[in-house]
């Protein structure tokens, strides 16, 4: 019988994983991170992902399936490796995707590792996302069904290695699906509203976050047009993302919105709207999945932010690193430190980080 160590953060998806996993035939174990560094710990009510009332409604549900339940304290290197990239992308006038790394190096790296030590043949997590398994001698991630709730943004870096040790058994199903297996599991977390969405960041408001345990974080500095005269003066970077309209104070009798933040000059440059579109970007720290390395220029679809529909785009190898996309539309606000996504139809294809526009 096969075992999967099921991360577990107490929600609806990953008890519903486990409890789905148990019913298939496998040995399940339940595992949840603690991960939250000790100065951001939430109140006991409060129960975002692992609070301590999450690791008791994990434990809870695990008990209730009857399957064991470890904690893992994965908060040093959640710190090292997340919040401290977190930080820095800011601090380098980026805007980063912390889910990305936390799933390449603390779900799929830290915890997986756990699981192998564990003598799990998978880990299982409640993502809506589809892994196929040798196909043709590769380890796929396909778009879940629920293309709402589809999460393969968040995904495109895992390894080889680490697609053949998970499982995701959610993909197949629609969010109102699984609420209702919650239901009918006897869960009582069925209706546990969504997680946030960065979980360590309380309210989303990562600025308040920055601001009250990194200050000095950011520096106040001009505000430029794209000629350089100067029109005003910032708060800090970190205040800023690139197409941002709200909240800049100036007026110059036409809408302005954020084209560009200028590390070197510590300057928010502002423009008119076209300027906030770019055709073309160039994105490091690749990786691949359906394909072993990009040798030439392929078509695809690709997707700039979580949120963002795809659009068509052609991708050229630079080298073994970094990859050129030049879209067949101009795109709005495309920022650097969040993630491209490249798709061909369903599956992923593979996916880097926004280095620079153009
Ligand atoms: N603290 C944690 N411990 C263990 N696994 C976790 C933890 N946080 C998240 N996960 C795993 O990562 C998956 C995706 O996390 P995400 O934050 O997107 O949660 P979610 O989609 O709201 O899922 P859930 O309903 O299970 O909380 C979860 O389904 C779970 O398998």
């Amino acid at each position: 019988m096969d075992r999967v160590l099921v991360a577990m953060s107490g929600g609806v998806d990953s008890s519903v994983t486990a409890a789905l996993l148990k019913e298939q035939g496998y040995e399940v174990i339940g595992g949840t991170m603690e991960i939250f560094p000790d100065y951001e710990q939430p109140p006991l009510d409060e129960g975002g992902c692992c609070s301590l009332s999450s690791i008791e409604d994990a434990r809870r549900v695990a008990h209730h399936i009857g399957i064991r339940h470890y904690t893992f304290n994965l908060k040093k290197v959640f710190e090292e490796e997340v919040i401290n990239n977190f930080v820095n992308e800011y601090k380098n006038a980026r805007t980063p995707n912390p889910c990305v790394v936390c799933n390449n190096e603390i779900k799929f790296r830290s915890l997986l590792k756990k699981a192998l030590e564990l003598d799990a043949d998978y880990i299982a997590t409640g993502h809506y996302a589809i892994v196929e398994h040798n196909v043709n001698g590769k380890h796929l991630l396909k778009k879940a069904k629920d293309v709402d709730k589809d999460q393969t943004y968040m995904l495109y870096g895992l390894t080889q290695f680490q697609l053949s040790h998970t499982l995701m058994p959610l993909g197949n199903y629609t969010k109102q699906e699984v609420r209702q297996m919650a239901k009918d599991f006897g869960f009582r977390i069925h209706n546990k509203p969504e997680s946030q969405e960065i979980c360590f960041v309380p309210d989303n408001n990562y600025t308040r976050f920055l601001d009250e345990n990194y200050p000095g974080l950011g520096k106040p500095g001009p505000v430029m047009d794209t000629d350089g005269n100067i029109l005003g003066k910032h708060k800090g970077l970190h205040h800023y993302t690139i197409g941002q309209r709200r909240g800049l104070g100036i007026s110059l009798g036409y809408p302005v919105y954020v084209v560009k933040l200028d590390r070197e000059k510590n300057a928010v440059i502002i423009g008119p709207e076209e300027e906030v579109y770019s055709k073309s970007l160039i994105a490091n720290k690749v990786n691949w999945i359906s394909i072993d390395k990009l040798t030439e220029p392929i078509k695809v679809t690709a997707r700039i932010r979580y949120n963002s529909p795809e659009s068509h785009a052609k991708i050229y190898p630079v080298n073994d690193n970094e990859v050129k996309v030049v879209f067949d539309k101009k795109q709005r606000a495309v920022t650097p430190g969040q993630s491209v996504v490249f798709y061909d139809g369903k599956v992923v294809v593979g996916g880097g980080i926004i280095k620079e526009n153009f």
